[in-house]
């Protein structure tokens, strides 16, 4: 894996750094969605938790104000001329201590005589109820059903909105069969929605409506379309009657505080992505660097013998090609090493690493695998390779090209033996390295046998 990387570096790069940043962004805008989801959910919830006690309070105005109203049905039932006589001081009472009640009637045998206060309605006295059938029908239906019934809203002349709590009154209550009349109280509609805080929501759109003793379903707050969009329906009980509630969050939650969580989300996700990325690359620089250790060698930066007997072993595995493997060993180092020092042996194992490497074709693997061993493999490719002139090659090439150490020239000199591998008769991988060391020997012997050292028209020192 590590040498496809290698060999396509640049483009396995590119992909990865495109892969990385694309998964990221990816990433982030799939938690910056989940989060202004979240947002939106907790928006609709602290919305609903509002429109929730709003509705309480609205339930709870009117009871209060109905169970304050159901005294004075008490006082009627029991005594009811007493209550007619005072009655400016009974209404006065019940209204001090209600929030939203505007006035209060009596209607004895379905006729309006009383009503209080008196001022601004005195057009109301003597109104019979059986000459006007809308309001007939719900008189008839809290007398036939003994209780109270929260009619209207009605728009009142003086302007304004009000609800009526009518309530039946009986002499022989709990038997209901002696019916006296009616009282009705008249509640502020305006001032309990206002109270209950149910038209301050923010971002809301809200609707009420009730169903009619008819059967028929008015609205009468808000549209009558946000019945058909609304987030959430929700039932108001009131006496004898039920009220529903449209609630449909306009907005998500404020599109600032959307727009800070987006921005705080993608510079932090940037951030720890980038942390990531630098992270990811210094982790392969770092693998990279093991692995090129592990694999070269450090004073010529060649191929080490561990990397060589892999390469040679993977070729014998595959037996995919013919190749030809060459062994070189340097003819007298040692004595470079003892008459100018290590130094400059090193310097001329360098110098002799980059000539070989200068010599060695595409797709061959030249290593050093002693200390002053080197071992070359050919696989046999497109272009074959002349195994024994190229040897020629590699002895005239080094011993023709001198470097200077300190003003002295110095000339490497090489033994050579190689082995031809054929594909369709295998060999070991230990009978070929003992055969090209063999036949190295052979040529190292040659060599000393005609060696004229010290000195001679050779320029060597080895
Ligand atoms: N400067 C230097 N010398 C090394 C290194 N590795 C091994 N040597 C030396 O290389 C020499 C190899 O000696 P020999 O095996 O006798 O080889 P040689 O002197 O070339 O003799 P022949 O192989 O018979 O020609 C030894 O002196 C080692 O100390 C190295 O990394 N740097």
């Amino acid at each position: 894996m590590f040498e496809s990387i290698k060999r396509y570096k640049r483009t396995a790069f590119i992909v990865f750094t495109v892969t990385f940043w694309l998964s990221a962004i990816y990433a982030i805008d799939f938690y910056s969605d989940l989060n202004s989801e979240h947002l939106t959910k907790q928006h609709q919830k602290a919305v609903l938790k509002e429109v929730a006690l709003a509705r309480a309070k609205i339930e709870s105005s009117i009871y209060k104000e109905v169970s304050l109203a159901d005294a004075l049905t008490t006082l009627l039932m029991t005594n009811p001329n007493n209550t007619l006589n005072h009655w400016d001081r009974v209404a006065n009472k019940l209204i001090s201590n209600a929030s939203y009640i505007r006035n209060i009637g009596l209607s004895p045998n379905d006729i309006i005589t009383h009503i209080y206060p008196l001022e601004g309605n005195e057009a109301a006295i003597g109104l019979d109820f059986r000459t006007l059938p809308s309001q007939y029908n719900v008189v008839v239906h809290t007398r036939d059903s003994g209780q109270v019934y929260l009619d209207g809203p009605v728009t009142l002349v003086q302007g304004g909105k009000a609800v009526i709590a009518r309530f039946p009154v009986f002499l022989d209550y709990p038997i209901n069969n002696s019916y006296w009349g009616g009282a009705s109280v008249v509640l502020n509609f305006d001032d309990i929605i206002h109270q209950s805080g149910l038209l301050n929501i923010d971002g809301t759109e809200v609707a009420l409506k009730r169903m009619q003793l008819d059967g028929s379903e008015t609205v009468f707050l808000g549209e009558p379309t946000l019945f058909e969009k609304a987030d959430e329906l929700i039932p108001i009980f009131l006496p004898q009657v039920e009220w529903m509630l449209a609630v449909k969050s306009l907005n998500t939650p404020s599109s600032t505080s959307i727009f800070q969580s987006f921005q705080h989300i993608w510079s932090l996700g940037l951030i720890a992505s980038g942390i990531l990325y630098i992270a990811f690359i210094l982790l392969f620089r770092a693998y990279a660097l093991a692995h090129s250790a592990s694999i070269r060698d450090e004073l010529t930066n060649l191929h080490n013998r561990r990397y060589f007997f892999q390469f040679l072993n993977r070729l014998l595995t595959k037996n995919s090609s013919d190749f030809i493997l060459y062994s070189i060993d340097l003819n007298d180092f040692k004595n470079v090493n003892d008459r100018y020092g290590h130094d400059a042996g090193d310097y001329l194992l360098k110098h002799i690493g980059r000539i070989l490497t200068s010599l060695t074709p595409k797709g061959a693997c030249l290593a050093r695998v002693g200390g002053d061993e080197f071992a070359l493999l050919i696989p046999q490719q497109s272009k074959r390779i002349e195994a024994e002139p190229f040897a020629l090659k590699l002895e005239l090439t080094v011993s023709s090209q001198t470097m200077t150490w300190k003003h002295q020239a110095l000339t490497g000199s090489l033994s050579i033996g190689y082995v031809c591998y054929d594909k369709n008769a295998p060999e070991s991988m230990e009978n070929l390295l003992t055969s090209a060391d063999h036949n190295m020997y052979n040529h190292k012997r040659k060599h000393y046998q005609k060696q004229q050292y010290p000195g001679g028209y050779h320029d060597y020192i080895i």
